[in-house]
């Protein structure tokens, strides 16, 4: 997809603050630090629109895009960050059972891992998770530009294995700094809008 615009909506951390619009929307999952706002800011060709660090746990609120006037990309507080209280942890499931429970635009969850590493615990929960509300859920593998090309699919086949994956949900193999995956990530948010 060409993309002519996008821009920030609202920080929100409770349903009254998601915008209104009826647009077709798509939000992140995934480990703090593991590449999600990465993913939006190279889908939507701007640098750093989505805030990107080196530190985990710079996205703290649910984070509402505007692409094209037509769709929304909702970046998420990421998980599995050691250094955080359970106070907060909690907070944090709380908002995020919240919105990907209640959302009715929310037309799938990007469901970003290390293509590098196995899923870890918490991915597998979350994975899980997304089946048992039978939210569409699409993987994407990233840091792909981290490992060898010829090494991707072994490790893809890891990824899927890890998770349980179902055979109908989609893997895409995606790289925030090259831009790998881009074009096939678009064509299969294209068949929910
Ligand atoms: N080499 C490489 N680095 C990446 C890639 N994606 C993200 N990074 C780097 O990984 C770090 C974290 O990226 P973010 O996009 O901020 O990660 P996040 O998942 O949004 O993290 P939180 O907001 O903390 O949950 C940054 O230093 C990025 O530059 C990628 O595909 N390849
Ligand atoms: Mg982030």
């Amino acid at each position: 997809m060409k993309v002519t615009s996008a821009d920030i909506v609202i920080s929100a951390v409770k349903p009254e603050q998601y915008p209104n619009e009826p647009f077709p929307e798509f939000a992140l999952a995934g480990r703090s630090n593991v590449g999600k706002s990465s993913f939006i800011n190279k889908m939507i060709n701007r640098k750093n629109l989505a805030r990107t660090s080196s530190k985990p746990g710079k996205t703290q609120t649910l984070n509402f895009y505007i692409i094209n006037d037509m769709l929304h990309f909702v970046d998420v507080p990421g998980y599995g960050y050691a250094k955080v209280s359970k106070t907060e942890r909690a907070a944090w499931g709380k908002m995020i059972e919240t919105y990907f429970t209640n959302r009715d635009q929310l037309k799938a969850a990007l469901l970003i891992v290390d293509l590098r590493h196995p899923p870890t615990k918490d991915d597998i929960m979350m994975y899980g998770f997304f089946k048992h509300y039978d939210l569409p859920v699409i993987v994407v593998a990233t840091k792909a530009d981290k490992i060898p090309k010829g090494k991707w699919q072994k490790h893809l086949k890891v990824t899927r294995e890890t998770l349980g994956m179902e055979k109908e949900d989609e893997t895409i193999v995606f790289s925030g700094e090259t831009g790998q995956g881009k074009d096939e990530a678009w064509g299969l948010l294209k068949k929910y809008m």
